[in-house]
């Protein structure tokens, strides 16, 4: 219920089209109920003109037929114009709540994405939005108001036409009211279960997608084609069991109801035919059975609807849970770069709160120095740089830039200063100058090809038929992994942040790559504060400062030639690379 509230609540936002479209449907549904009206004043006076043996004016008839067809006309085109107001509002609203689910998803916190498939996201943000505007705002505004409108109508016009055969409909109510939450009771948990299956199917599609390469390499296509035909049997079976529901519902109990209504009103007409006099006019008799034959249709369309409303509802609850989400929260004070000196005071942190990955991590980086960060895998330099880059706050300890601690200022200026390159890039769909530029317009195409030189990348340039603007497809893969680096250190030279991060690139470059690379983060570091994330200890023997991290703690610190002259875990991997380097 709260669900269909807050979906209602939506309407609210197109108050013009969806004021005026019901204001339309109002007219076409009273035109609709009154137009049989007509067809009952041409039966009685034409019976009772029959009955009196007196004959019937040519004239009348035209007049009383002129007269149904501009009702009919009114009737079919204020429905018409109605359908159109609402079909373009639910368009409008459903975009707003896709606006919304997107913009709230930019504001959530790294962690949310931590545990949550990128499918199951985007299949919230894209597909169970697609649903509220075809099973919900669609049909809400085309379907149920009107008949609901048709519902009403024809209810007030049998009380008005026959009391009692309007109080003895009125029994229906209750009994379809029961009926529909029975309904609801047994489609709500079906329909969460389909949409939780639908954004499975989603998230394995992508990961399959994306992982393409891999899955092909180890054999894996039997695996996955069987994991996904176990989620999409699941599909299957959620859908067979929910075509068998909404048959029970929808369909044959009802039409059995109409005939038995039908068959009771015959039967009190029968009792209303007494001494060979009928109770009822002619006309009354037409327009009791038209209206009661047409009150069914409405209230069946109305059940019927019943499933897509339902399935809507599953898709509303998904949608809002992402939209209730807390949003991270964030101050209004911006960090003042002037240096970019870096202190980490005795920082701990944990993904998870108990579990810190990094303990009680001091170290102080001066203006413009280079600091480059060893360690095996798991040992937290990634998550040292994500606390850096405020992707998460520490649990103890702070982090200062130019001396502001920076969880007191705003993220977006934190992150505002610093650059990053990973190991691998990521460049978005667009061309080459979008991907430098990152819709900063005022980054020239001069300096955008200036940036690119620098960091090397004229050779590609030159082979680029419509140079920086040749398209770059999804994530850049018609890129080899060093061009798509070389883009991204010229991003980050366009940029020209104070702060700058390398994940350096591990050992799948050649040598070729590897010294245009090595001359690219000589470009981009040149004046200013870099951590390096080494693999290969030989790109940061020129360092300031070398630390070395072993699970989540600093177990060595100091130059390359201090840390060789410690003879510790640093300088026995220093060897042992120098020796396999020899190889
Ligand atoms: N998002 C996350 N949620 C929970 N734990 C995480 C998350 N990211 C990393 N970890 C854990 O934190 C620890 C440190 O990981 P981190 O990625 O910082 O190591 P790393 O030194 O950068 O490793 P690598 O060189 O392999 O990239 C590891 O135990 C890892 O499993």
């Amino acid at each position: 219920m709260k669900t269909f509230k807050r979906l209602l609540s939506y309407l609210a936002t197109e108050p013009l089209f969806y004021g005026l479209g019901l204001l339309l449907s109002i007219v076409s549904a009273g035109t609709t109920i009154y137009s049989p009206m007509i067809g009952k004043q041409i039966i009685d006076i034409v019976s009772e003109r029959i009955a009196a043996n007196q004959t019937i004016a040519f004239d009348f008839l035209i007049q009383r037929f002129a007269f149904f067809m501009l009702i009919t006309v009114i009737s079919a085109l204020t429905g018409y114009a109605s359908f159109l107001l609402f079909a373009f509002a639910s368009n409008r609203v459903s975009k707003r709540i896709r606006d919304d689910a997107h913009e709230k998803m930019q504001q959530l916190p790294v962690s949310y994405f931590d545990d949550k498939p990128a499918g199951k996201i985007s299949a919230r943000i894209v597909n169970d939005t697609e649903v509220l505007r075809n099973n919900f705002y669609q049909n809400f505004s085309n379907q149920v108001v009107i008949n609901l409108l048709m519902v009403i109508g024809i209810y007030i016009a049998l009380f008005l036409i026959s009391p009692t055969v309007g109080i003895a409909l009125l029994v229906l109510l209750p009994f379809f009211a029961i009926w529909q939450w029975l309904y609801i009771r047994a489609a709500t948990p079906l329909n969460k279960h389909w949409r939780e299956i639908v954004s499975d199917l989603n998230s394995l599609t992508a990961e399959i997608i994306q992982g393409v390469s891999i899955v092909q390499i180890f054999h894996q296509q039997d695996t996955m084609t069987k994991e996904f035909e176990e989620k999409n049997q699941a599909w299957l079976d959620n859908r067979v069991r929910s075509i068998r529901l909404d048959g029970i519902f929808s369909w044959d109990f009802s039409t059995f109801i109409k005939n038995l209504v039908m068959f009771c009103l015959l039967l009190y007409l029968g009792t209303q035919f007494t001494n060979g006099i009928l109770g009822y006019s002619m006309g009354t008799i037409f327009i009791l059975i038209n209206y009661i034959s047409s009150l069914f249709d409405p209230i069946l369309t109305l059940v019927r609807i019943m499933p897509t409303l339902q399935q809507a509802l599953a898709s509303g609850e998904r949608v809002f849970e992402m939209l209730d989400e807390t949003a991270e929260s964030d101050t209004s004070l911006p960090l003042t770069l002037e240096n970019g000196a870096i202190i980490f005071d005795h920082v701990t942190f944990g993904y998870k709160e108990k579990e810190p990955v990094l303990k009680d991590i001091d170290f102080q980086v001066n203006p413009g120095e280079t600091i480059g960060l060893v360690g095996h895998t798991g040992s937290g330099k990634s998550s040292l740089i994500n606390l850096l880059f405020r992707f998460y706050d520490p649990q103890k300890g702070q982090i200062l830039i130019d001396g502001q601690a920076i969880e007191a200022c705003n993220r977006e200026s934190v992150r505002a200063e610093m650059g990053i390159v990973l190991q691998e890039p990521y460049l978005f769909s667009g061309t080459i100058k979008s991907n430098v530029t990152m819709q900063d317009e005022s980054i020239t195409d001069e300096e955008v090809i200036d940036a690119l030189k620098k960091v090397g990348a004229e050779p590609l340039l030159a082979k680029l038929p419509k140079g920086i603007y040749e398209e770059v497809i999804e994530k850049g893969q018609s890129l080899s992994s060093g061009e798509r680096q070389l883009i991204a250190f010229a991003r980050t030279l366009a940029k020209n942040p104070k702060i700058l991060i390398l994940d350096e690139a591990t050992s799948h470059i050649d040598t070729e790559t590897e010294s245009i690379i090595q001359h690219a983060m000589n470009v981009v570091k040149e004046g200013r504060t870099t951590f390096i994330i080494a693999h290969r200890l030989s790109t940061i023997q020129q360092a300031d400062q070398i630390l070395l991290l072993e699970q989540g703690e600093i177990k060595e610190k100091g130059s390359h030639v201090a840390l060789l002259t410690e003879n510790g875990q640093y300088a026995e991997m220093y060897r042992l690379q120098a020796k396999s380097a020899q190889f």
